[in-house]
């Protein structure tokens, strides 16, 4: 449309729009002060010059608040987040509601000053008070309420960690190939209660927790629990998910380090024998000749690989791009994600993977929370990232096939569990949690 073909109210409408695009504040003052209702008129595009009305949507229906975020204006989205009219409410940001996905809550204190401490913790191994997490083959011991052959319809909960004391795992502690790791000490509770036994025992140091891995026959092992029902369960990356969130944290910082332990038993450096060290958290050459043991090496300490995560959305806004791999279950869609390279940032890496894998474009990438993922010892990065191509041509190595799902299609399946076109991870993942993070930022719509 040209000027020509605007009425004089329209055209007044477009050089606002346009003063503000330019951050022409005298002109944008100028006009307001003679027209204040163009403050909340929405041009051609659907957007408005200055929002004057935080609940506005644009024609992609976003808000000033989404706007500044995918942009990066973390200034003006802190500003109209934090807003004391109720925006911080319905407007969640990074900032307003940190994320706490599974896997992440710690219930322990991991107490990194103590690892050195060897007579401490020697101590502590006999403590009566002592709990140990048993695991065979990186598998921590757990128990159901349900038969085994129900493991499928366990839900998260439904199965808790197995806890032994000192007594009854000591042999297993005295053989060579036991490993044994320091995990911290329990997070004391605020004192509630005053009886005068009860105050002694606040007073005393709250238990200290480890956990062993062993290669004893697992059937011999389950013999020694008390209880009914207990079992190792076999795939980590379904059954792990079935224990409560301060049971997960617990096994996510316990199966990383064991799992470091049972690859890393050589020297990367020169391939000689090494042995354990600070509670488990460093492994240290014997060969005295070798560098490793010249200044500090990352050989030495356990692992984490970043992976990044991203949910890529469609430049109209109301697309989101989700990829499945041969191995995952039917019509399941999930974010993309692949490792971070050497040398590469965060940003970088979101904007790699996601060309390499469903050869989109990515513009802006924005962080939204992280998430350690013990499979063994990644650290999940969640991001959304917005696209400024939507082509879609998969690599068809790692992904079978991608998509632009519509917003509509995603509230559907996450929020009335409508599994026909297509089902979410589960969400103790943070592939859902940021497909959830992403719709929630419409809520207020
Ligand atoms: N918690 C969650 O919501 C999700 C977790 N994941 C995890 O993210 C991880 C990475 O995702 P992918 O798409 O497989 O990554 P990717 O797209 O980078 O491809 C994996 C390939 O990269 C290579 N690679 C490079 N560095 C590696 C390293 N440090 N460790 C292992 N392989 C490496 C291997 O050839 C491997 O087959 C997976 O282990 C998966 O378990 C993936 C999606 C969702
Ligand atoms: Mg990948
Ligand atoms: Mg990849
Ligand atoms: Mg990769
Ligand atoms: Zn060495």
């Amino acid at each position: 449309m040209t000027s020509l073909q605007l009425s004089a109210k329209e055209e007044m409408l477009e050089t606002f729009l346009d003063a503000a695009a330019r951050g022409d504040l005298s002109q944008v003052s100028t006009l307001l002060s003679n027209t204040p209702s163009l403050i909340n008129q929405t041009g051609h595009s659907g957007w408005t010059a200055l929002i004057c009305d935080k609940f506005s949507v644009n024609s992609s229906s976003q808000t000033a608040y989404d706007i500044a975020t995918f942009w990066g204006h973390r200034h003006i989205a802190g500003l109209l987040g934090r807003a004391a009219d109720g925006c911080g409410r319905i407007l969640p940001g990074a900032d307003l509601h940190p994320h706490e996905n599974y896997f992440s809550r710690e219930t322990l204190d991991r107490q990194s000053g103590r690892r050195t401490d060897k007579v401490w913790l020697e101590a502590k191994q006999s403590d009566s008070e002592t709990v140990y997490l048993l695991f065979s083959n990186l598998s921590p011991m757990v128990r159901t309420y349900l038969f085994n052959l129900l493991w499928l319809l366990l839900q998260q909960g439904d199965m808790k960690l197995c806890l032994f004391r000192f007594e009854e795992v000591k042999d297993l502690l005295q053989k060579p190939s036991t490993v044994t790791i320091f995990l911290g000490i329990e997070k004391t509770k605020s004192p509630s209660s005053s009886s005068s036994s009860e105050k002694a025992e606040s007073l005393s140091e709250p238990p200290v927790w480890f956990a062993i891995n062993t290669d004893e026959d697992a059937a011999a092992l389950l013999e020694r629990c008390r209880e009914k029902n207990c079992s190792f369960p076999r795939s980590p990356n379904r059954d792990l998910l079935k224990l409560s969130e301060e049971e997960a944290g617990v096994v996510a910082q316990a199966r990383s380090v064991l799992a470091w332990h049972s690859r890393y038993s050589f020297c990367p450096t020169c391939g000689g024998a090494t042995k354990m060290e600070e509670g488990g958290y460093k492994r240290s050459c014997l060969n005295s000749e070798c560098r490793s043991l010249q200044g500090v090496h990352n050989t030495c300490y356990p692992r984490v690989d970043p992976v990044v995560i991203m949910l890529v959305i469609h430049p109209d806004g109301n697309q989101c791009l989700l990829g499945r791999k041969k191995v995952f279950p039917v019509r399941m869609f999930s974010c993309l994600a692949g490792f971070v390279e050497p040398g590469e940032t965060l940003e970088e890496a979101v904007r790699r993977e996601t060309e390499e894998e469903s050869g989109v474009t990515v513009g802006p990438v924005q962080y939204v929370s992280c998430q350690p993922w013990p499979m063994p010892s990644n650290l999940m990065i969640g991001c959304l990232a917005v696209a400024v191509s939507t082509d879609i041509k998969v690599d068809e190595k790692e992904i079978e096939e991608a998509r632009w799902f519509p917003r509509q299609q995603v509230i559907d399946s996450l929020f009335r569990g409508d599994r026909s076109v297509f089902v979410i991870p589960p969400r103790q993942t943070i592939a859902h949690q940021l497909v959830r993070h992403w719709i929630c930022m419409n809520s207020n719509l």
